[in-house]
């Protein structure tokens, strides 16, 4: 590693960053508070600091990720070696992978926040923000694309989700687990990078509006039909392993038929979609049968962000999920 490393560390919110108890609920210190003093950081790195926004997680928008993977890209263009991003842990899986769509990562970009704020006793986000340092300033990080560090473990975006709605080990990665660690200031990975990019060949500001619906026992078609008109497209979070009710699925497939794109993923937070193992109405078979997509092993959230950003930049459903033989994307 050459001897010196440029970080950007970019706030945009979130408990890690989160006012005394004093001030509005809502408030959030700047980047200035979440900084590591000279005196306190890893050795041989420097940290440009920014803020691109101030908002709890919940508040996000497309609109927001836009603008936060625009700062992303000026940092990565001001020659950056690596870029730290601090948000709230609501929404932080669906932000790093969106800034996989959107940024085309050259360099280490991670994602960290904290789920005790700065004045509970054991506050977690002083030691996410070092481990996020020291992993982006580590050049072997770059093809993992945009990671999350958090509780010193290393997530890739795809593959990362809030496990626990409370407790500081929050994050992790059903499918395969964390593909590295930090430890005493640096960067140890443990698995390679992911076999493909999540990068948007193209990207343009957010217009799509797309819907996301949860199957469950007795969900019925009318959910689909009720947001039919507000909708481009809609994901589904589909039972096991692509299914939903035979209701659901005639309503889907309408949705379809009028030039929607319905975009099947799992509610399980593992595994892959089926193709031809189940049949009959609200199968596997039945849906792709009916021209439906499938988002292989990526969560309903993130498929959403995919079809989102996809779609507003002109990128056809059928392009953005593959449909060949049932691995999807
Ligand atoms: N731990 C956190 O950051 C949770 C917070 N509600 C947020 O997502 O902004």
């Amino acid at each position: 590693m050459p001897s010196r490393r440029s970080i950007g560390l970019i706030a945009t919110g979130g408990t890690i960053s989160v006012a005394p108890p004093s001030a509005d609920s809502q408030q959030h210190q700047g980047v200035g508070a979440l900084t590591p003093r000279q005196d306190d950081r890893p050795e041989g790195i420097d940290v440009f600091p920014r803020d691109a926004l101030s908002l709890s997680s919940r508040r996000m928008t497309p609109d927001d990720l836009w603008t936060l993977a625009s700062a992303v890209n000026e940092e990565i263009a001001a020659g950056r070696d690596g870029v730290v991003v601090t948000h709230g842990t609501d929404t932080l899986e669906e932000t790093v992978y969106a800034l996989g769509l959107l940024v085309d990562t050259r360099v280490p970009v991670v994602v960290t926040g904290a789920m005790r704020s700065p004045h509970l006793a054991g506050p977690d986000g002083p030691a996410n923000v070092r481990a996020a340092i020291v992993a982006a300033a580590d050049p072997k990080l770059a093809p993992y694309g945009p990671t999350v560090v958090f509780q010193d473990e290393v997530h890739v975006a795809r593959l990362v989700t809030k496990m626990h709605s409370a407790r500081v080990a929050a994050f992790g990665s059903p499918a395969a687990g964390p593909v590295g660690f930090v430890a005493e200031d640096r960067l140890e990975l443990l698995l390679g990078p992911p076999p493909e990019t999540d990068l948007l060949p193209r990207a343009s500001p957010p217009t799509t509006r797309v819907g996301l619906l949860h199957a469950a026992t007795g969900i019925d078609g009318s959910v689909a039909d009720a947001i039919a008109s507000d909708v481009d497209a809609v994901v589904v979070a589909a039972l096991g392993a692509g299914h939903v009710s035979p209701s659901l699925g005639a309503a889907l497939v309408r949705l379809a038929g009028a030039g929607k794109p319905v975009v099947i993923t799992s509610r399980c937070p593992d595994g892959a979609l089926l193709s031809h193992t189940y049949g009959g109405a609200g199968s596997e078979t039945e849906l792709r049968r009916a021209g439906l997509h499938f988002a292989g092993t990526l969560s309903a959230p993130k498929a959403r962000l995919r079809a989102l950003f996809g779609m507003s930049a002109g990128i056809p459903a059928d392009e953005l999920f593959h449909p060949a033989d049932g691995a999807g994307r």
